[in-house]
């Protein structure tokens, strides 16, 4: 079996960068999105990048993009995906994969099957799906909230893509949420914090533990 790669999202700061690299992380996330506590700058998503080795990944987080915010991350030359994290249509996704050629991760809100079955419609068009927990009608952000989905949904389901899990994940869950889901990939940003936006090194180090114990 392949090792459970961790992605850590939603990363500001050189230390907490530095930290997941550390831990073991494949896939380092950057939140450009205004709304955001953990919005960060292309220019800073280059500098934060920069010391990063070329076996981990940069992720950049964006909803709804215009293509002028796309061309600006790509610009940055720092990026090796760019997930979609609102209403992104299939053919939306494939066209700014064309246009920027940065494989494209899009994550899918999730509440009930109907959700997961829909992913299916991305399958080709995108590179990886991600999914994570729909938040509430009128909320201030459409990931990054802690929210969790009802994991058994995914219990046995073929997903034609590469794909991850994400949403509330925790150092005290995500053993469980591995174990029911055998997702390949995880994703957590709120539950490796002190408080919003503010990533807490140890509790990055500690995830990665329990993610992938011994
Ligand atoms: O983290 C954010 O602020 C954010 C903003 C806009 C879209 C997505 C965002 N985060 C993503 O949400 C999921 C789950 O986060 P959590 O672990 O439940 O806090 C994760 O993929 C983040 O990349």
């Amino acid at each position: 079996m392949s090792r459970l790669a961790i992605k850590i999202c939603g990363l500001s700061t050189p230390d907490t960068v530095g930290a997941a690299v550390r831990a073991g992380a494949a896939h380092l996330g950057f939140v450009h999105f205004p709304k955001s506590p953990r919005h960060v700058e292309a220019e800073h998503i280059r500098a934060l990048a920069a010391p990063v080795p070329s076996h981990v990944g940069r992720v950049a987080v964006v909803v709804d993009p215009a293509d002028e915010t796309v061309a600006a991350l790509a610009a940055t030359g720092s990026l090796t995906a760019l997930q979609l994290h609102g209403k992104e249509t299939p053919e939306r996704a494939a066209a700014l994969r064309a246009r920027f050629g940065i494989p494209v991760w899009k994550a899918i809100s999730v509440k009930t099957g109907t959700d997961i079955a829909a992913a299916k419609a991305y399958a080709g068009a995108v590179d990886l799906l991600l999914f994570d927990a729909k938040t509430p009608d009128g909320a201030a952000l459409p990931g990054g909230m802690g929210l969790r989905f009802d994991w058994n949904l995914l219990r046995g389901v073929a997903v034609p893509a590469p794909w991850g899990l994400s949403g509330g994940l925790s150092i005290d869950n995500v053993a469980e949420a591995v174990a029911i889901t055998r997702a390949p990939l995880v994703d957590i940003s709120s539950g490796v914090e002190s408080g919003p936006g503010i990533k807490d090194v140890d509790k990055i180090i500690a995830f990665c533990k329990a993610a992938e114990p011994s």
